[in-house]
């Protein structure tokens, strides 16, 4: 095994409890597949693992096991807590080699949602630091090993955690790439879809009586299985079959919620802010011409362009409150993926002093692409119509080092599975010209890529 040793770094961090102290060791691996580890944890981590991808496939992140948890079930100052627990954690880091531990996780929707469900007992703010952490970067694998006590034996319990990590390394190097079944669906269920199309026409004539200018309507679709669907089974799918989003996963207990987004809430890179406008949508063509025809329309729509419109004006006044030199298009582009076309304004800036990740991520959750204009009554009108806790679908969800880098998806086009369950989410844009059987018809679209990964039918 390929291995160089960097310096196993130590951190107080007294305030979290008097002696705590984080120590981080990582080396260099030789390039491993991301899954293969993830699948490593299996008997040993299984509940206790997450998955990220950005859309460049430039930053893979592997968790395995939890060092340590940051949760909350604050409201408003759910952000503000995640964010001093991660201070008070990393407050003396000191690493030569610019490697630092991720703190991955994600921010519910909607703190105020009290519908029970699949959701119920999960936190309003769940992020994690693995006790081992699989980085691949620039075409180079790390794995380090964190370990957070205040118990008086460290150095067995790390040399426990060595033995281990060269345990998970070697099953992911050596043992040969699995390759999964899809699932064999034994029931497809719209729940609610009636409430659903009535709640498009009720929201939409709230809309024209001028009570929000705005609100996304989501629903869920519900599969069961033949048997219980595994993470690494399921996990490889996204992966092979969405490479133009973030892809992730998140175990959390019994559950895994996964997804392969095409929107950015925020990235920060060295004091560098970007986010995506990404709202208006339609289907792909069976051929290019046909594409193009839906994509030229989708430009000129006037619905869609009022959709895309909220969203562009929103994220740009977050950014102007943020950053300094704030860069917005002026007119929204072509996004493409797999499924489906969307209208794409990227927004950018530079940090201002004191602005933060978590801070833009506060400011800027829920867009109107996945909330409403105005934030709050659409909110409590989503809170009135969707039958349903959306827990983290349509929230935020991603990593943030010590250094103020960071980056969040929106995590839409997305499932919650439960043993041999599934809860597909997807919703839209309701304006007040939409149309409850176009906007039913856009959410089936939503619905296609992970109800191809998880072995629905979907008609190419
Ligand atoms: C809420 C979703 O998509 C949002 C993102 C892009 C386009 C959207 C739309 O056209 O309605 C939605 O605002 C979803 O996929 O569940
Ligand atoms: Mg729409």
């Amino acid at each position: 095994m390929q291995q160089k040793w960097y310096n196993a770094t130590e951190v107080e961090a007294s305030s979290l409890n008097a002696g705590t102290i984080f120590y981080m060791e990582t080396i260099e691996v030789s390039r491993l597949s991301a899954l293969a580890f993830f699948a490593a944890g299996e008997e040993s981590y299984k509940g206790q693992r997450y998955f990220w991808q950005n859309r460049e496939k430039t930053l893979t992140l592997v968790g395995l096991g939890h060092a340590h948890i940051i949760e909350n079930n604050l409201s408003n100052m759910r952000f503000d807590q995640v964010e001093e627990q991660w201070k008070q954690l990393t407050k003396n880091i000191v690493t030569e080699e610019k490697l630092q531990p991720i703190l991955f996780g994600g921010f519910t929707f909607d703190p105020e949602n009290t519908t029970a469900g699949e959701w119920s007992g999960f936190p309003e703010s769940y992020f994690t630091v693995a006790t081992y952490q699989l980085m691949i970067r620039n075409d180079k694998a790390y794995v380090s090993i964190h370990l957070i006590t205040d118990g008086e034996n460290a150095a067995p319990q790390f040399e426990e955690l060595r033995k281990q990590r060269d345990h998970l390394i070697h099953a992911a190097q050596v043992k040969e790439v699995k390759t999964y079944v899809k699932p064999q669906i034994t029931s497809y269920s719209e729940p609610h879809k009636e409430a659903y199309l009535q709640s498009i026409d009720a929201v939409t004539a709230k809309i024209k009586a001028q009570e929000a200018d705005k609100v996304v309507i989501a629903r869920s679709l519900a599969l069961r299985f033949e048997d219980a669907v595994s993470s690494p089974q399921i996990l490889s799918h996204v992966v092979n079959e969405q490479p133009e989003s973030y892809l992730f996963g998140v175990e959390r207990g019994d559950m895994l919620f996964f997804g392969a987004s095409p929107e950015r809430l925020v990235k920060v890179e060295n004091g560098r802010a970007h986010s995506s406008c990404i709202a208006g949508s339609i289907k792909r063509g069976a051929a290019a011409d046909e594409d193009q025809a839906l994509g030229e329309s989708l430009l000129q729509d006037n619905k869609n362009r009022g959709e895309h419109h909220y969203v562009v004006e929103m994220i740009t006044e977050t950014f102007e409150k943020n950053c300094t030199a704030v860069r917005v298009p002026q007119q929204p582009k072509l996004l493409k993926i797999r499924d489906i076309q969307h209208l794409y304004t990227p927004v950018e800036g530079q940090l201002a002093t004191g602005a933060t990740i978590l801070q833009l991520v506060k400011d800027l959750h829920p867009t109107p692409a996945l909330g409403g204009v105005p934030r709050e009554g659409s909110m409590k009108i989503i809170r009135e119509f969707e039958a349903m806790n959306r827990g983290l679908y349509a929230a935020p969800i991603g990593w943030l080092d010590a250094d103020g880098n960071g980056e969040f998806a929106v995590a839409i086009r997305s499932a919650a599975l439960l043993g041999n369950s599934a809860y597909l989410y997807a919703g839209g844009g309701i304006v007040a010209d939409s149309e409850a059987q176009s906007e039913y018809e856009e959410t089936l679209v939503k619905f296609r890529p992970m109800l191809r990964a998880l072995g629905g039918a979907v008609h190419e």
